[in-house]
């Protein structure tokens, strides 16, 4: 487990600089799986979960969504049957900041901590 998933996300300042590719690049092997795409011009971490059923992606969904109300800092998160994508970016900066790499490690701690949702190979 990464320690990320132990930090708590901070307040992002308007007009402060977006992670640096090479800030990014030291963070992202602690972030297993997660893809640093763009999208609209703007960098976002992206990783799709898979589930054995609508309703364990549903519930995952839901538990994703308390965790990110509960720190403040909302993923975009798209359902389809079996499976979960969620993004992660900082509106307010227009790209990706400390916060991100933490919610997507506290991402990852909800999913392996749900363990007969998943399909065998997930
Ligand atoms: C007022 C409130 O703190 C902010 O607007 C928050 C809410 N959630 C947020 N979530 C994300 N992902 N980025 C933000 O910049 C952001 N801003």
């Amino acid at each position: 487990m990464s320690d990320l998933s132990r930090e708590q996300c901070v307040k992002p300042q308007k007009g402060m600089p977006p992670l640096s590719g090479n800030e990014v690049d030291n963070l992202l092997p602690l972030a297993e799986g997660w893809l640093v795409i763009d999208s609209e011009e703007v960098p976002k971490l992206q990783k799709t979960f898979r589930f054995k059923r609508y309703k364990d992606a549903l519930d995952f969904v839901v538990a994703v969504g308390w965790a990110a109300d509960e720190q403040d800092h909302h993923p975009k998160i798209t359902i389809e049957y079996g499976k979960v994508t969620v993004e992660w970016w900082t509106h307010v900066i227009n790209g990706l900041h400390r916060n991100d790499f933490i919610m997507a490690a506290k991402t990852d701690e909800i999913y392996r901590s749900r363990e007969d949702t998943k399909p065998r190979i997930s």
